[in-house]
């Protein structure tokens, strides 16, 4: 199931979204109204290449070329074909056969296509075999989060971090990268989060990563100052899968103004607010979202962001329920907590987006009844109180059912949230009385 899709068209792949004019900081991205240069590169077009492992089913395939196509439309390109070829694994030279490569050669030649974008990340040398076979712009997924995340990236401290990912990305891959595309450069794959597109010489680069890791340092210690200055307060990070609506939910409980919106990676910088319940005041911090694959180098980059997280006393876990894959997402979620030594933080989980889960129906006839059960084992989704009783049970703790958008349920969320703090902040200060504990 495809997931419904923005609208917004973005006629440049090289529009740069965030910039450090302010005339143009305000988070409206995705309008494509802040083009700098009137000549930039037309809309970008792309194919989109996976080479599913062995125990992929079907349903997840195109489950997960469409969260690719969505990457490469919130990188501001368009999707217009995909090619799936099953092997045993990705070829060594070209991570596709011969046959699927020659396929995919004349599909692009015949398309005028701009470039092939890979589900997976491709060795130094796949890289350089494929553009010279395809003689289009390659862009494996780790490039492809980086180019989004170089568009979303605002603060000082993202924007390091992108920069330096991009660069130790780009570093083993520069020999041959896309030499004879030259007069193309610039859109999916070469935005840089300051003003100039990424930078190709070898020596220039080196330099800047050093200069770059420095000033993270930098940034780091004064981060760590001003969480300090924050006194003793209890810290709440919203954790969760790309799009899930950690951003709403901010926004609802901490009357905030983050920027929320339906494509991926919409928040790249932690947001902190205050925030007061059961006269109880708490810091509330938005994060990055996780999604499958992410290269640990690029988790390693992150390290300040994700900071907010492991630094958190309490992770309000948000799962989109009403996404195909919501279980997986958790799985995709936990795994990478535990990748950055958050594993064991005392968590809530949060099912957001209620408003537009929709229960299977079960078909009244004996024999669709039994058609329906294979596709079921895959795909279930039985109803609400059904999937909250099974993981309150799983758990042995309370999950919360909300919407965000339409509201729901939020009190609920808010008398949960409420008691956690109240307990975490009674055992850090137990001789305080209750109601009377302004920490700060
Ligand atoms: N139907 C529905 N949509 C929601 C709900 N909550 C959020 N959304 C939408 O889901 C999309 C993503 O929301 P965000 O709040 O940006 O999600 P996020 O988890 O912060 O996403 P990233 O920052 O990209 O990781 C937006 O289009 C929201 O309007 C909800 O309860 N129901
Ligand atoms: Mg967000």
């Amino acid at each position: 199931m495809a997931k419904s899709k923005s609208n917004s068209w973005n006629p440049s792949g090289s529009t740069r979204h965030y910039s450090t004019d302010t005339t143009q900081a305000h988070a409206s991205a995705g309008t494509g109204k802040s083009r700098l240069h009137a000549t930039a590169v037309e809309q970008e077009t792309a194919v989109l290449i996976s080479v599913p492992p062995r125990r992929q089913n079907e349903h997840q395939t195109t489950e997960y070329l469409d969260e690719l196509a969505f990457l490469v439309e919130t990188a501001g390109a368009t999707a217009t074909e995909r090619f799936v070829q099953r092997l045993e694994k990705p070829d060594i030279r070209t991570y596709v056969g011969e046959g699927k490569l020659a396929e995919i050669k004349a599909y692009v030649h015949h398309h005028n296509t701009s470039m092939a974008v890979f589900d997976d990340d491709l060795t130094p040398s796949q890289l350089r075999n494929l553009e010279a076979e395809l003689k289009v712009k390659i862009v494996d997924r780790s490039l492809l989060i980086l180019d989004i995340f170089a568009l979303r990236a605002k603060s000082a401290t993202a924007r390091t971090q992108v920069e330096l990912a991009q660069y130790q990305y780009l570093l083993p891959r520069l020999t041959g990268l896309w030499t004879h595309l030259d007069k193309q450069r610039g859109g999916v794959g070469m935005k840089g989060p300051g003003e100039t597109e990424i930078e190709t010489d070898r020596r220039i680069v080196r330099d800047r990563i050093a200069f770059l890791k420095e000033k993270l340092e930098t940034l780091d210690k004064q981060a760590h100052t001003q969480r300090k200055a924050r006194g003793g307060l209890i810290r709440v990070a919203l954790v969760g899968y790309t799009n899930v609506g950690k951003s709403t939910l901010m926004n609802t409980l901490g009357k905030a103004e983050v920027f929320a919106e339906n494509k991926l990676f919409a928040t790249v910088d932690a947001t902190t607010r205050k925030v007061v319940l059961e006269n109880t005041p708490f810091l509330l911090s938005d994060t990055v979202g996780f999604i499958r694959k992410l290269p640990t180098k690029l988790i390693e980059s992150f390290k300040s962001t994700l900071d907010e997280i492991r630094e958190a006393d309490l992770l309000l876990h948000v799962v989109d329920i009403s996404h195909p894959g919501f279980e997986e997402q958790i799985q995709v979620v936990n795994d990478t907590l535990a990748e950055i030594g958050a594993a064991e933080k005392p968590l809530l989980l949060v099912f957001n987006k209620i408003d537009q889960y929709r229960p299977d129906e079960i078909p009244a006839d004996h024999f669709a009844a039994e058609a329906a059960e294979e596709e079921r084992e895959t795909n279930a989704r039985p109803p609400l109180a059904q999937l909250q009783a099974t993981y309150m049970a799983k758990l042995h703790d309370p999950v919360v059912f909300v919407s965000a958008q339409s509201r729901e349920n939020l009190d609920e969320l808010r008398q949960l949230l409420g008691q956690r703090v109240v307990a975490l902040h009674q055992q850090r200060y137990p001789y305080e009385t209750a109601g009377t504990n302004e920490a700060e």
